[in-house]
């Protein structure tokens, strides 16, 4: 429910704005969609091609007290004549689409380029005209890889945080050579980045750039063949989900040894949400949104990912829970990888005095108990199907 008398971090009433909220039907644009609904007074003008993940909110038959304040425009920015006139409406624009999925880094880098580059170009222009506030969504990978995965394997500075800990203001971006067209994602987002840190340079744009660090939980992508193309390759939880819900041996991609920092879609909304109601505070800078506290290596995370799954579904685990497949196999020529991301918390502390609260572990029960509940009756019938047609 909206509550009566909300405040900034700074004590002043927070007033009702609307949002434009572009790639509001994905992952994260549903959950952030989600919670300004239920605990803000805030409109969102929610942008997208797709709204399954939002449908909820907009049922009419479902009479949501908010049904007055969330409208879905479905429309594609790459050519919509509306865009503008909806930016113009809106106080604030948050931009989150964008395609993000690592398998289609190199095996679609044109569409990935355009998407985070091209596509986002009229946002910020529109914005930067209009005068109008913009939250863009950038990426973690903008660091690439760190400055300790060049250095010798036996080198001690390995253990040096200052070779590893990804800092807004200090880390240089490191990404491999043009054939890794992996990094075809990572390079258009920071040029997209460097381009509105230049309007905001030049000519006064206000905005704040987000850099989310693997943020997880319910809703995130597809599981392929139920709710998404059978051969389709979403990021590693659904990856995981996917295959624990059809009880085959999860596939670490180079043996597992790259390194992330997972953190809960719901912790890091919280840290959206600081951003959208303290302005003053948020603008000008770029954030790590991430949980340094909840590192562990793919193949950790495919361990526990299988331990939290025989809890919540009751299943015994496989004799073989985990095989090893190379990237080329997996997701094909001009694959490269991030080695490590710790993010650095310091100026989202000091700005926003955001904290990310929830471990590892009970974020991955809170998720897999939603893949269970949603997926597993679905994906038995699918399996069923299939071996009744073979
Ligand atoms: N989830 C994460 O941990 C994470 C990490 C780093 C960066 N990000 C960034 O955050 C943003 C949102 O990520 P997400 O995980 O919610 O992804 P998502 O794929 O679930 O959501 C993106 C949404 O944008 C929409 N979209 C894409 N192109 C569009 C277009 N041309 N016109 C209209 N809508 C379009 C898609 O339909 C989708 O619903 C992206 O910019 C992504 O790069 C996310
Ligand atoms: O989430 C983020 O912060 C950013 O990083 C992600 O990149 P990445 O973490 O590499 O993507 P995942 O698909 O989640 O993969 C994580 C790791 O698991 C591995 N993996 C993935 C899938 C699988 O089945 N097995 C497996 O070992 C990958 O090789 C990679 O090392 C995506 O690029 C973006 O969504 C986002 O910008």
């Amino acid at each position: 429910m909206a509550s009566v008398a909300r405040v900034d971090l700074d004590g002043n009433p927070i007033k009702p704005i609307t949002i434009c909220m572009i790639g509001a039907g994905g992952f994260i644009g549903s959950h952030l969609c989600e919670k300004l609904m239920s605990e803000t007074p805030h409109k969102v003008l929610a942008l997208d091609v797709y709204n399954d993940k939002i449908k909820h909110l907009l049922e009419p038959e479902n009479a949501h007290p908010w049904s007055d304040r969330i409208q879905f425009h479905r429309l594609n920015i790459k050519q919509d004549s509306r865009l503008e006139g909806l930016i113009k409406m809106a106080d604030l624009t948050i931009n989150l689409a964008a395609i993000c999925t690592p398998a289609d880094y190199n095996t679609r880098p044109l569409d990935t380029i355009y998407s985070n580059f091209i596509d986002a170009l009229p946002v910020v222009k529109y914005c930067s005209e209009n005068n109008k506030r913009l939250i863009h969504f950038s990426t973690c990978e903008v660091y690439g890889k760190t400055i300790g995965s060049y250095l010798p394997k036996d080198s001690p500075l390995r253990q040096d945080p200052a070779y590893y800990v990804l800092k807004e203001d200090e880390s240089p971006c490191i990404f491999g050579s043009i054939e890794k067209q992996r990094w075809s994602y990572a390079c258009a987002k920071q040029l997209i980045e460097r381009l509105i840190y230049a309007e905001g340079a030049e000519n006064g744009l206000e905005f704040t750039i987000v850099r989310p660090f693997n943020w997880i939980g319910p809703r995130m992508d597809f599981i392929p063949g139920i709710d998404g193309p059978s051969e389709g390759v979403p990021r590693v939880l659904a990856c995981f989900s996917n295959n624990l819900l059809r009880r085959e041996p999860l596939k670490l991609v180079d043996g597992g040894q790259s390194q992330r920092t997972f953190v809960y879609i719901k912790d890091a909304i919280e840290a959206v949400m600081l951003m959208i109601e303290n302005p003053a505070r948020a603008n000008g800078h770029i954030f790590n949104v991430g949980n340094p506290n909840n590192e562990v290596t793919v193949r950790q995370l495919g361990e526990m990912m299988t331990e939290v799954y025989v809890k919540v579904s009751g299943e015994s685990k496989l004799e073989t829970p985990t095989i090893d497949v190379s990237s080329q196999e997996f997701y094909g020529v001009g694959y490269d990888d991030s080695d490590k991301r710790i993010p650095d918390m310091t100026i989202i502390n000091k700005q926003l005095g955001w904290n990310p609260k929830t471990s590892l572990w009970d974020l991955l029960e809170s998720t897999l108990t939603y893949q269970h509940r949603t997926y597993a009756e679905a994906v038995k019938k699918a399996i069923s199907q299939a071996s009744a047609t073979s």
